[in-house]
Formats: C-alpha cells, sequence, structure tokens
C-alpha cells in the first residue's frame, strides 16, 4: 500500500494533505512517511523469516535522525561510511553492536571511534586499510573484527556512476586476491575475521548480478573454511533497486528469498547482512516544490519551481527519472502543457525533470516522488540556498524533524580577513 495517496483529489502523505505541510513549513521541503519506512523495513526482515540476519539500512540514503531513529526502534542495524554517520547513529539510538563501517578510506581516528563505541564489523577495502585497522586496534589493546570487501568483477547493469563491482571500479579486493588477503589477514594479531563483504552497485533491477556476485564469495567461505579460516557472516551489500519510471526490480521478499535459496540450497548456516538505503527510504519520501513562473517559449516551456539541484542532485547527475506530480488533481479536462520543471540555480543541468506534461499555474505545488533516498542527504549549499526542511508524517500527527537552514546557520564558522 502507498501512503502517499489522493484523497479527494489532494494529495496527501498518510493522513496529512500535503498542501497544509507546505503552508506550515514552506517549501522546498522533504516530507517523509513513517509507516512506509517500516513497512520497507519490515518487508526485508520477514522475507529473511528465521534465518540469522541483520539488515543494516545504509545510512547514506536518508540521515535524518528522525528516519534513523524509526529504524532502530524496529531492531535495524547500519551501514555506515563515515564517523559522522556513526555519530548520527548513536544520537538516534542505534545499537553500536548492529553497525557495518564500509568505505575505501577509513581515517584512523574513524576507526579508534568505531572501535570504542563496539561496531559489529569494519568492511575492509583494502591492504593497507587492513594493517592500519590492526595498528589502531593494537594502540587500543583490542581486536577489530572484520570482514574483506571482495570485488567479484560482476556487472551490475545500472549506471556506470553507481556500479561498483567491476574491476575498474575503486571498491574492494579483486577476487582472486582474496584469498591470500585473507590470509595475511589471519596472521594479523589485532583483527579477527568475521564475514566476506560483496556490494556491486546501486538501483540493480535485476536479480542475476546478485546472485552471480553470490557465487564467487560462496567459493571464497568454502575455501576459507577449508583452510581453518571460518565466517561467520556473510555480507551481501545494498543495492535493491526501486520503481521510479517503468522499471520494476524485485520486491526485497522476492530478493531475499532468492539468496536464501541458494544458502539454503547447500545448508550454509552463514548470518546474511543486507545493507539496503534506497529500497527503505525512496519511496518513502516526496519532496514538495511550488512553481514561481511559468516561461513560455516557442521551443520549450519551462515551469521555474523553488527546489533546484542543491535540493535533488540526482536528475542532474544522473540524468535520472523521478515522477513529478501535482499536489492537488487538476479539474478534468484542463489542458496539459509539456514543461521543463527547472531550479533556480544559475547552471543548464540544474532541473527535476524534463518533457513533463502538466497543468500548472504559478503558485502551484508539486511533489516529486521517490525523493526520500539520495535527496536531502546530497543537497548542499550551492548558490548559498538553504537546505530545506524536512517533515516526518506518522498517521494524522507531523513532526518537523529538521528545520530550514538559515543563512546565519549557512555561514556560521566562516570569517573575513583580519585587518
Ligand atoms: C557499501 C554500500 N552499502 C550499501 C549501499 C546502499 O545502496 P542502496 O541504497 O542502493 O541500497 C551502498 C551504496 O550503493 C554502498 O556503497
Ligand atoms: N547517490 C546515488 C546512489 C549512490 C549509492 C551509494 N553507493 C543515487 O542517488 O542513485
Amino acid at each position: 500500500m502507498d501512503h502517499f495517496t489522493y484523497q479527494d483529489g489532494h494529495l496527501h502523505a498518510e493522513d496529512v494533505a500535503l498542501a497544509q505541510l507546505a503552508q506550515q513549513f514552506g517549501t522546498p521541503c522533504y516530507v517523509y512517511s513513517r509507516a512506509t519506512l517500516e513497512r520497507h523495513f519490515k518487508a526485508f526482515q520477514q522475507a529473511l523469516g528465521t534465518h540469522p540476519h541483520l539488515i543494516c539500512y545504509a545510512v547514506k540514503a536518508n540521515s535524518n535522525l528522525a528516519v534513523l531513529n524509526v529504524l532502530a526502534r524496529l531492531g535495524a542495524g547500519f551501514d555506515i561510511v563515515s564517523r559522522g554517520e556513526l555519530e548520527r547513529v548513536l544520537a538516534a539510538g542505534g545499537d553500536p553492536a548492529r553497525i557495518v563501517f564500509s568505505g575505501v578510506g577509513k581515517q584512523a581516528s574513524e576507526m579508534r571511534r568505531a572501535l570504542e563505541v563496539g561496531v559489529k564489523c569494519f568492511n575492509v577495502e583494502s591492504i593497507p586499510e587492513l594493517e592500519r585497522l590492526n595498528q589502531v586496534a593494537e594502540h587500543m589493546g583490542l581486536q577489530a573484527p572484520v570482514s574483506l570487501r571482495v570485488n567479484p568483477n560482476v556487472d551490475a547493469k545500472t549506471h556506470p556512476y553507481i556500479s561498483t563491482g567491476l574491476k575498474e571500479n575503486k571498491f574492494g579486493i579483486p577476487i582472486e586476491e582474496a584469498f591470500a588477503v585473507y590470509q595475511q589477514a589471519a596472521r594479523l594479531s589485532h583483527v579477527q575475521i568475521k564475514g566476506i563483504d560483496c556490494h556491486i552497485g546501486s538501483q540493480l533491477t535485476q536479480l542475476s548480478p546478485f546472485l552471480d556476485a553470490l557465487e564467487p564469495v560462496l567459493a571464497l567461505a568454502t575455501r576459507l573454511a577449508q583452510a581453518g579460516i571460518h565466517i561467520e557472516h556473510l555480507d551481501l551489500g545494498g543495492g535493491l533497486g526501486v520503481t521510479y519510471d517503468q522499471e520494476t526490480p524485485p520486491a526485497p521478499q522476492e530478493y531475499a528469498q532468492a539468496l536464501l535459496a541458494r544458502l539454503q540450497k547447500e545448508d550454509l548456516p552463514y548470518t546474511l547482512i543486507f545493507e539496503p538505503g534506497r529500497a527503505i527510504a525512496a519511496n518513502a519520501g516526496v519532496l514538495l516544490t511550488q512553481v514561481e513562473y511559468l516561461k513560455m517559449g516557442a521551443d520549450k516551456n519551462f515551469a521555474i519551481v523553488d527546489a533546484a539541484m542543491n535540493d535533488l542532485l540526482r536528475p542532474a547527475l544522473y540524468q535520472a527519472w523521478q515522477a513529478i506530480i501535482p499536489v492537488k488533481m487538476p479539474a478534468e479536462g484542463t489542458s496539459t502543457q509539456v514543461y521543463d520543471i527547472v531550479g533556480p540555480i544559475c547552471e543548464t543541468g540544474d532541473f527535476i525533470g524534463k518533457q513533463r506534461a502538466l497543468a500548472l499555474q504559478e503558485g502551484d505545488l508539486l511533489a516529486v516522488r521517490s525523493a526520500g533516498a539520495y535527496g536531502f542527504a546530497m543537497a548542499s549549499n550551492y548558490n548559498t540556498r538553504n537546505r530545506a526542511a524536512e517533515v516526518m508524517v506518522d498517521g494524522h500527527k507531523t513532526y518537523l524533524v529538521r528545520a530550514r537552514e538559515t543563512y546565519e546557520q549557512q555561514m556560521a564558522g566562516e570569517s573575513v580577513l583580519p585587518e
């Protein structure tokens, strides 16, 4: 069930009219549905049933404290890639023992903090990182739990910028070298091998790349066991796509079942870790924006709205398509025009959508759908624009979970040169 629906021609998030939220909090404004976040998270949990598992929500998709808190209350784990994400998870009540720490560039200070709070596992992406982690742990008199992130050289069949499991990508340790690196890890005094990690990309719409990547991972686990190196968990990363336009990726149930079935075929007991970001957050949020001007031309019509690429970068960065729908359904028979929906930023790449047929007037509100993941999280202050407000809807209740930034906040910490 979708929680963003029209009721009497007015778009709602759960029981709250989006027009009311726009009036209350201004635009642009991100609106999230708690019920949708919960439903998506539970879909992963239920799909894995009684098989030992941990769903580590990828914080990078949407790191708003309220979003993290909603998931933490359901017992979520978290996949983090920075000290900042770690502090957010802790501030939101997340359990450090359910955190996995990914990323190719972990600094020693980040490792120290993660060891201090006791994260579940470091997903290590290179030999130098492994050595540094061992040193940091040694200084602290601790053992660092690790998985090696392997790169299986599998084509995720997604946008090249978000494909991560190919040889030419910066991520992970090439699968052919992984066994030797595990042997090296096993000799280190202050790391403890816990698992194997693999993440091949984002917005995957087919199952086959996931299954293709699983095979070499399983083969590696078997080979390691034969060499006396025992693996507790397989972290298969995130990457399950969502429906933005036409393509419909498998549901979490189908995805998890396929991977689980492969393990069950050989009675493999490994705990499964997933790191979904987009599949949980994307369709739990919309970006509300208002039409400032309609600029009609001989070649093109532009609807200039108050949201821009600094608020939602995906269209500019990946030519991503996201649905743009009216907050108030136009009366039947109203004629539509084709518009490019663009923001106020001084870049030709500043668009939210192209060639959209809409019936618009100045002042109308629009909702950009599927904006809950990689929306606010990728927002910037480009053109000195304040970052948008974020609101969480829960049934008929609304919470301002991040106020619109102010210019004072933007300039805080900056200074002019002394006399
Ligand atoms: C290591 C890692 N885990 C999890 C994710 C989350 O990906 P997604 O939002 O596609 O589920 C990403 C991003 O692609 C990632 O790099
Ligand atoms: N930011 C990307 C996804 C990046 C995935 C992170 N590894 C997007 O919006 O689609």
